[in-house]
This record gives structure tokens, sequence and C-alpha cells, in this order.
């Protein structure tokens, strides 16, 4: 199994446990020894005891017994230590391994999973889950099996003292089977729902934390502490029912070895009076029914925490299971140097989210290679769909798109995605410093050309009024910067990657006029470099555009430019009328129509 991986056993499985704790089973097995050794060692001291009675009976020396006694309890003890360390260090990278994996996992899951799964619950199984699993893939798989064997060595050495007690000390630890048999799987059940609940705190957390002013701004904090406090409390109320099917089964245990002890005492007892046993075999007998305790708890112990971790392998399996693309891993040297403008083309897309109603139907259009191409359209259009479909985040039902006349559904979305860059509507920003926002597609982006884009974007003159410049950092979500400054900043950062194909969402939403009309030169004089599609909630930003794309209910209504559009197509007029333009295309919009509405929302 490698991190990215996972063991493909049934989800919550026993198997699936050991799979995680396989690719460390010669130190598990070795700390398997180290532990049998010391069991040994322990089941040796009762024995000693025994001789060290007969001697002290006999009036014979007992300093040989006592020292190896001793030397025994010296090497138990060293044993155990080397042990717990072995065993410590290998559930670090059981979980090591599995957050890795994870990680991996989650990083590239396919959009249709991302936009429909609380990132709170995915990253609890990444934090939460998988810490519950650190114990239980080792020390619990450990304790278990090393609870079988000693308990197994116990009870061959009780044969060897007196076969008839052994056989009353197994009647009473058979109540104690009984009880782990129907509680075991209780905790793995309470386990499993308490971590789906951790789970659902995290969603909470994320979603409040994420939007934290509108959640403020709203007075919305009680609603969102109260649904987090409902988790939590599903959580404890979990946590407490596997804490009582604990407690249960330990309290059993340890009261059948107390009646086992009473039991064999009497009957022993009656053995020793009637002489068919030595006071010695007994009290022999009787330490090494004390000595059960330990095994008893270890496999009771052991079975509990394996159960705990399967609870909470079935939420990490679930996670290994969701689609994930496989096919973004950039080839070597990806980001190509000179970009070569392509055209695009559409021919009959259909597609639909699922269980929704068609978004887009028989989408055909082309884009020539180098042209600015618009898609204008009232809100759930299908414009920000058709974007997700050019970038491989969902694929069409019907129809094909072309890149440089390449199905895209051909190519690896490595090599889809290398080719477009994408400005997207919202939250275009990532944490971080403005420096890293910028180069974070383009990390070998040069001095001169970061410049360069600082200049065309007019973000310069941001850079230079802030004191740490470009190690400025921004923020989660980049919250420190206006919203114009970020979509600037993720305009500069597509642009830094000197793409093949454009596409801008919304682009133009956040900037003032001034910065609006040097964006749609710049990205005029882009299309001359690259191929252009950009989502236009303002039409005065596109009357000039090659082509104008009108999408109505997820089909092409019309196709033109804004003069023959003007002139031939309802919606286009109507939507120019609103947005106070004038059947001819200004020269360049001196500013934006302010206070017009949108086309888009
Ligand atoms: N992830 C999604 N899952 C399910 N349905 C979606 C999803 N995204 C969008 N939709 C639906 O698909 C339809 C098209 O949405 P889309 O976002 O493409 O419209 P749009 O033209 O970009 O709108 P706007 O201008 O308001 O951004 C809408 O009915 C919308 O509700």
């Amino acid at each position: 199994m490698t991190a990215e991986n996972p063991p493909t056993t049934p989800p919550g499985s026993l198997s699936a446990l050991v799979r995680y704790a396989g690719p460390h089973w010669r130190v598990l097995l070795l700390s398997l020894f180290l532990t049998l050794l010391a069991g040994v060692s322990g089941l040796a001291q009762p024995k000693f005891a025994q001789t060290i009675l007969d001697r002290l009976d006999d009036g014979g020396d007992v300093a040989a017994p006592v020292a190896l006694l001793a030397a025994l309890l010296v090497a138990g003890a060293l044993l155990t230590g080397l042990n717990a360390w072995l065993q410590q260090r290998t559930s670090e990278r059981v979980v090591r391994q599995v957050r890795r994996g994870l990680v991996h996992r989650l990083i590239r899951l396919r959009v249709s999973e991302l936009d429909r799964r609380a990132p709170g619950d995915l990253i609890a199984r990444v934090t939460s889950d998988s810490t519950l699993l650190k114990s239980a893939a080792t020390e619990g798989l450990i304790m278990t099996v090393n609870g079988v064997l000693t308990f197994a060595g116990a009870l061959f050495m009780m044969a060897t003292l007196d076969v008839r007690l052994l056989g009353v000390t197994l009647l009473v630890l058979t109540l104690v089977a009984v009880v782990i048999t129907v509680v075991l799987p209780r905790i793995k059940a309470a386990v499993a729902r308490s971590q789906a609940s951790v789970g659902a705190v995290g969603a909470v957390l994320d979603r409040t934390l994420g939007a934290a002013r509108t959640v403020k701004a709203n007075g919305a904090e009680g609603r969102e502490t109260r649904a987090a406090e409902d988790a939590v409390e599903e959580a404890y109320a979990a946590g407490l029912a596997g804490a009582r099917y604990g407690a249960l089964v330990a309290m059993v245990g340890g009261a059948a070895i107390q009646t086992a002890f009473l039991v064999v005492l009497g009957v022993g007892g009656t053995f020793v009076a009637n002489g068919t046993m030595s006071v010695s075999e007994l009290i022999a007998f009787l330490l090494y029914v004390f000595f059960l305790a330990s095994p008893v708890s270890q496999l009771v112990g052991g079975a509990a925490q394996l159960q705990q971790g399967l609870g909470a392998v079935g939420r990490i399996q679930e996670a290994y299971g969701l689609p994930a693309e496989d096919d973004i891993e950039a080839p070597p040297g990806s980001v190509p140097d000179h970009a070569v403008a392509p055209a695009v083309e559409l021919s009959g897309v259909e597609f639909a989210y699922p269980g929704r109603a068609p978004a887009l139907r028989g989408v055909g259009f082309t884009v020539p290679a180098g042209t600015r191409t618009a898609l204008v359209g009232l809100s759930g259009a299908g414009k920000t769909t058709l974007f997700s479909l050019l970038q491989r985040f969902y694929e069409p039902t019907a129809g094909t798109i072309r890149i440089g006349g390449e199905d895209i559904s051909t190519l690896p979305r490595a090599e889809v995605r290398r080719r477009i860059a994408y400005v997207e509507q919202d939250s275009p920003v990532l944490a971080g410093t403005l420096r890293e926002n910028l180069v974070y597609a383009a990390p070998s982006a040069t001095p001169r050309q970061l410049a360069e884009v600082l200049a065309l974007t007019r973000l310069d003159a941001l850079v230079a009024r802030l004191p740490q410049g470009l190690e400025t950092p921004v923020g989660p979500r980049g919250v420190t910067l206006s919203g114009g400054e970020g979509q600037r900043l993720a305009i500069a950062r597509a642009l830094l990657r000197r793409p093949q194909v454009l596409l801008l969402d919304e682009a133009t939403a956040h900037l003032d006029a001034r910065n609006e009309q040097a964006l749609g030169e710049l990205v005029a004089r882009a299309a001359g470099r690259c191929t252009v599609l950009v989502i236009a909630h303002r039409l005065s930003t596109v009357t000039d555009a090659d082509q104008i794309v009108v999408l109505e209910h997820g089909e092409v209504r019309a196709v033109g430019t804004h003069d023959s559009l003007v002139d031939d197509d309802t919606l286009y007029r109507e939507l120019a009328a609103t947005q106070l333009l004038a059947a001819e295309p200004p020269a360049r919009p001196p500013a934006g129509p302010v206070g017009a509405a949108s086309a888009g929302t």
C-alpha cells in the first residue's frame, strides 16, 4: 500500500485496519516478540515464587532463585520500555501514512464531489479520525494478539498444575467472552457516530469562520453556535455510550478474575484438604489466576481499541473511496514559454448537475484563435457552467469541446488546465503573500515579467504603497485587499501563466471605471496572444468584443457583434437598454454605467 493507494477492503473492516499496519509488519513483529518475552518473564515469576516457597519449606538455599527473580523483573521492565517506544513510533508512522494519503486524495477530489461535501467534515477525517486510528493500528493489534498469546500461555501453565482447576477458571471466564462479543460492535458504532458528529462540528465551524463577516452582519452567531453545540452534544452522547460499553467490558473482565480467584480458592482448598493438591501448587495456580488479569484486560482493552479504530477506519476508507481526478499531475516543465492562441470550439454540448434540470442544452459556437468572445445572459443561463466544462471540472453529458482542434475529453486534465487560465467569480485570492499569489502557477516568472504584469493590472501602485511590498500577507481569502485589488491580483496571476486561453468570469465586476477601462484594453491586447472568453455582466466592457454569445436557459440564443445583436436580438437589446448602452459601441467607455443593473444578476 502506498500513501495514494488505500487498502481495497470493506470499509471499517478489521482487514482494512490490518492493511494500514501492514507496511510496518517487521517492527510490529519485533514488538510482539518483545511483548511475549516480557510476558514469559512475567509467566515465569510465579514458578520462581513457588520454588522459593518450596526451598524455604525444605530449608534450602533461596539466593539463586531470588537473584533470578530480580533479574527477570529488571529485564521485564526494560523490554516493556523499549516496546512502548517501538509501538508509539509505529503508531505515529501509521498516522503519518494515512494523513498523507488522505491529503493527497482530498486535494484531488472531483469538483462534483467538493461541490456537495462539507469541507469541515472532510478535514476531520485527516485530523480527528486518523488520530483514533493511531493506537488501534499498532497498540490495539499488538495488545489483542499479545493478550491471546499470553492468555494461552497462562492456560497452558495452569493445565500443568491442575486441569480440574483450569476447567473451573475457564467456566468463569466464558462470561467475559459472551459480554465482549455482544458489546464490541456497539463500541464501533458509537465511535463512528461520535466521529461523524466531530466532523459535523468541523463543518459548522468551517462554514461560520469562512463567512465570518456574513455571520456577524446577520447576527447569526447564536444560531451557528447552537448548530455546533448540537453536534458537540451528539459527539458527547456517542462518546458516553462508547465509554459505558467500555466500562462494562472492563468491569466484567475484572469481576471475572476476582470470581475465578474465589472459586479456585474454594475448590482448590478442598483439593488441598483431601490431599490431591499441595499448598504450593494451589498458591502457584492462584498466582496464575491473578496473572490472567493482565491478558484478559489486554484482550478487553485491545479489542475495544480495535473497535474504536474500526469506527474511524470506516470514515477514512469512505474518504479514500471518493472519486478523485487522477490525471492532474502536471508534466515536467509544463508552463508554456510562448502561448499559441488556439481556437475554442463547442458543439452540441449538453450538461445537467446531478439531480437538476439541464443547465446547458445543445450549446455550440466557435471562438476563433486569438479573438475575444463575451458570454452574456441572465443569471442562471449557464455561463459559469460552461467555464466549468471547459476546464473539465465537470464532463458534458453529450457534445464535444475542442481547444486547438483537440477534444478536451481525450486530454489529461493537467494538460487542459495548463492551456487555460481562469479568473473565477469570487474569492480568487489565497492566503499567503501578494508574491505567492502572483506566482502561484508560474513559480519561475522573472522579476521583469512580474513587473510587467503588475503594471498592466495597475497593481504596481498598491505594491509601492505597502511597506512590505510584494511580501505583504493578504490574509485568509485575501480579506485585507479590496474586492477590486483581489480581482486584479487574480487577473495578474492568470496572465503571468501566459495562457493559451483566458477565461474571465465577471472579472470586471469589482473594478472601478478607470481600472475597468485599463483592464478592457489589457484584455483586448491579451486577445492577440491568447483566446479570450469573458463572462460579461456589464455589457459596456464587451461591446467591442469580436463576438458576443447570448445564452438563455442553457441554450445559445444568438451570436454576433454588439451592433448586429442590438439589431437582431430582443433579449440583448433589452440588456443593452437596461445598461444605458447606445446601439453604437462606445469607442471605449470612459466610465462604467454606474448604478446600472447587471446583466448577470
Ligand atoms: N454546483 C452546482 N450544482 C448544482 N446546480 C448548479 C451548480 N452550479 C450551478 N448550478 C445551477 O445551474 C444553472 C446554471 O448556473 P450558472 O452558474 O452556470 O449560471 P450563470 O449564467 O453563470 O449565472 P450567474 O450569472 O448568476 O453567475 C443554475 O440553475 C444553477 O442553479
